[in-house]
């Protein structure tokens, strides 16, 4: 199960209008593992990840969720067929209590099914439990960010997109966040992941993958790019590629 592929790009174009950003980009993320998508700003990270969840039509190519080309698919589909995601910045209801933006993400399984899963999923997060009944925007960044994913989770996803989690938060919270995707993951969870924060989440991944306008420049284990003493020179712009020795360099 370690070594299966979950998702496939396969030589995607999509962009905006009729300015392309994924330029025949292809890349595998295995199940159960924290791939992480990196890259200089504007390299089409955010955009691979809306392009995933339908968010634009691919004008070429394929997206393959366990083998089945998913591409096109609207947004409903896609979180019937298991997956989710946490867009960047703040994405809840602020005026609406953290239990109704719960059940807000639980539209698409029914009230009787939302309510039964809400409690696994507070679990997870004992201060969000804390504040129940309390406005969802009244919660400390951290908190809200946590809320979010487990908004997500309640779906049971087995792919969950997130995009850039660690805004806003301090580093400890963004420890808490790290590790409770490290959880889903060796869960069996699928986790698909753009980060800023390159070397914080390098080392709670297992596979890096580097963009470049809109292409696939290094795909290669986490920890032999974090090793990699020449690291920071893929995100200062450059297409500097660092000497990892299993690297897959396209
Ligand atoms: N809604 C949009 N309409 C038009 N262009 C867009 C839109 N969203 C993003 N872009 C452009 O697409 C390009 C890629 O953006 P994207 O957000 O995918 O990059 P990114 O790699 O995630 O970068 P960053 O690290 O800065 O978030 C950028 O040039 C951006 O300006």
């Amino acid at each position: 199960m370690a070594n299966e592929i979950c998702i496939e790009f396969d030589d995607v174009v999509a962009g905006y209008k009729d300015f392309m950003i994924l330029n025949k980009l292809s890349f595998r993320a295995r199940r159960g593992a924290i791939t992480l998508l990196l890259g200089p700003n504007g390299a089409g990270k955010s955009t691979a990840l809306k392009t995933l969840f339908g968010l634009l039509r691919p004008r070429q190519g394929r997206i393959l969720l366990d083998g089945e080309d998913i591409a096109g698919c609207d947004q409903k589909t896609l979180l019937g067929k298991g997956v989710a995601f946490v867009p960047q910045g703040r994405n809840l209801f602020g005026q609406l209590s953290v239990f109704e933006n719960l059940e807000l993400g639980g539209i698409t399984i029914g009230t009787r099914q939302t309510h039964a899963r809400i409690p696994e999923v507070l679990a997870l997060f004992p201060r969000v439990k804390e504040r129940l009944h309390s406005a969802a925007s009244s919660l400390s960044g951290g908190e809200q960010k946590q809320l979010e994913i487990g908004r997500a989770l309640l779906l049971r996803p087995k792919v969950i997109l997130v995009d850039e989690p660690s805004i806003g938060l301090s580093p400890i919270v963004v420890q808490d966040v790290f590790r409770l995707l490290r959880g889903l993951a060796a869960q069996g969870t699928t986790v698909l992941m753009v980060e800023q924060n390159v070397k914080s989440a390098l080392k709670i991944s297992d596979e890096a993958i580097a963009l470049e306008s809109g292409r696939l420049v290094l795909q290669c284990p986490a920890a032999e790019l974090l090793a990699d003493p020449h690291i920071e020179r893929l995100f200062l712009g450059g297409a500097a590629v660092p000497a990892a020795t299993d690297a897959v360099v396209v």
